[in-house]
């Protein structure tokens, strides 16, 4: 199982590489590294595993932050009473966006940056997302509000991007126009 010390943090390069299209079919390996991604994300969200075994919580994890620059994150989140997503994809790629965007007002967080970065960080509201299951099955997502917010911070660790980049340096508060504040 991925544990905390298998993450690695701001200053390893590889967090700002590009991470290489994961090979279709998936072999059992890559198969294998997705499913401890997504396990991840769901251990860190139980109490009691996260407690036994020093996880800090995430509702996504991208390979490149176990050192491993591949395209496959997981995400596995409950954006509402009974709204829960659980996705795990090869190849991830935004084919289409709204114009509007949106920011979580409490900012963002990321399991390789072990410091408070406050700022809101601006996504788009709406994206269209195409990638492969754990089989290698083409899916097609249309994703709002925090699934959408948690696939852009995802895909941003596959580019080398990581969430403060986006942060105003000179009002970190900075509302952009057009955008819809998340609480
Ligand atoms: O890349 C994934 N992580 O670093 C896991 C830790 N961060 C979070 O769970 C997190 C927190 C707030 C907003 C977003 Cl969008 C995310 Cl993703
Ligand atoms: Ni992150």
């Amino acid at each position: 199982m991925i544990k905390m010390e298998d993450i690695i943090r701001e200053g390893h390069p590889t967090l700002r590489q590009v991470a290489k299209e994961v090979p279709l079919p998936p072999s059992e390996e890559d198969r294998k590294i997705l499913k401890e991604l997504l396990e991840y994300v769901i251990n860190s969200q139980n109490t009691e595993v996260a407690e036994k075994y020093g996880l800090r919580p995430g509702i996504g994890l991208a390979a490149p932050q176990i050192n491993i620059s591949k395209r496959m994150f997981a995400v596995h989140l409950e954006d509402g009473p009974g709204r829960q997503h659980s996705y795990a994809l090869f190849n991830p790629k935004v084919v289409s966006h709204s114009v509007e965007k949106t920011f979580l007002t409490s900012g963002e967080g990321c399991l390789s940056v072990d410091r408070n970065i406050p700022g809101y960080v601006p996504r788009y509201s709406r994206v269209t997302l195409t990638g492969f299951d754990i089989d290698g099955k083409p899916v097609k997502l249309r994703l709002k509000g925090l699934a959408a917010i948690a696939v852009q911070h995802e895909l941003d660790h596959l580019n080398g991007v990581m969430f403060y980049d986006y942060i105003n340096p000179n009002d970190p508060f900075f509302e952009p126009e057009n955008s819809v504040p998340i609480e």
